[in-house]
């Protein structure tokens, strides 16, 4: 039996996101392109029988039942069933890149096949969804349309672009963005041809702008360069390139109060390619 399991753990961008209504329990429905990245966390997994989740590493100052990757952990759990993880963070918090949700959906993932607890991939989706609306495309693992609060999945094809993401060093609250009354929540729901023409934005987008000075500057600062846009509620900025030359030659210009990386968007999460 496998007992180590060392994960990247993906990022995420929208390539766009629609807001096209608000639920009676609160919760949006959305319209979004998901685009995983060859960019993430790694989450090192050693199983044991102790019955305990031990978290180590860059553990980000959070009570562990706080901790997503505990969280995930413990609808896993079973009798005697204990595991160590070992957390290097690489992903920023707060930046519209679904790093929490990812590490649920990797632990998840992980811990399914080191505990051999034998859930289907769609098993593990929904019992995700009750830990956050990003986590059930992280456990499908590809890029994908997704509608619903982002648990009705699509699997797309996407041309593996390569991108810039820019974090303006600001955090910025999911649940805030959403409570507020000036938020667009009406668009109309557009089919996969009408993005690919062209027709689509992130709703979110200038209410961070107006809220947010240091996103309004990065993304004036990226539109030099491309087509910038905000990833989920932010507060990360992306643009896309051909390749990895034109985005790292941008990276290098990048002014040094912001932090950014280049990555690749990716098919396949690295999670799935990694598990057996
Ligand atoms: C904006 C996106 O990042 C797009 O990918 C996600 O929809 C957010 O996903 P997430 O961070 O996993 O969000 P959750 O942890 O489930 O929700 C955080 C808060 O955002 C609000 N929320 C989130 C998702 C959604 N479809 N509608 C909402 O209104 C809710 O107030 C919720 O309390
Ligand atoms: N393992 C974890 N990694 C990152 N954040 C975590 C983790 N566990 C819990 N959290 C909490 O979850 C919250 C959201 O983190 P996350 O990085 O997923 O948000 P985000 O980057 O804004 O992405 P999203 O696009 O999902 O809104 C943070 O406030 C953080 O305190």
């Amino acid at each position: 039996m496998t007992q180590h399991l060392e994960l990247l753990s993906p990022a995420k961008l929208n390539l766009f996101l629609h807001i096209t209504g608000r639920r009676a329990d609160g919760y949006h429905n959305l319209q979004t392109l998901f685009q995983l990245l060859d960019y993430g966390d790694t989450l090192v997994f050693k199983a044991n029988h102790s019955g305990q989740i031990r978290i180590s590493g860059d553990t980000l100052d959070l009570a562990p039942e706080q901790n997503l990757i505990t969280r995930a952990a413990k609808l896993l759990q079973r009798d005697d069933l204990g595991v160590d993880i070992e957390v290097s963070k690489r992903i920023p918090t707060g930046g519209g890149l679904g790093g929490g949700s990812s590490n649920a959906a990797s632990t998840l993932l992980a811990l399914n096949h080191l505990w051999h607890c034998g859930y289907s991939n769609s098993a593990l989706q929904q019992l995700g969804n009750s830990l956050g609306a990003d986590v059930p495309v992280f456990v499908a693992g590809h890029s994908a349309w997704a509608e619903g609060t982002g648990e009705l999945l699509q699997r797309v094809e996407l041309p593996q672009l390569w991108y810039l993401v820019v974090h303006p060093g600001c955090h910025i609250s999911t649940a805030k963005i959403f409570s507020e009354e000036r938020l667009t929540r009406d668009s109309l729901p557009i089919t996969m041809a009408a993005f690919f023409q062209g027709a689509s934005r992130n709703d979110c987008q200038d209410l961070v702008i107006a809220n947010y000075p240091a996103v309004a500057e990065a993304i004036d600062w990226l539109t030099k360069f491309g087509e910038p846009r905000l990833t989920g509620t932010g507060a990360c900025v992306f643009a896309s390139f051909d390749s990895e030359g034109e985005a790292l030659a941008v990276l290098q210009q990048l002014p040094v109060q912001w932090a950014g990386f280049v990555a690749r968007g990716v098919k396949q999460s690295p999670v799935l390619s990694a598990l057996p």
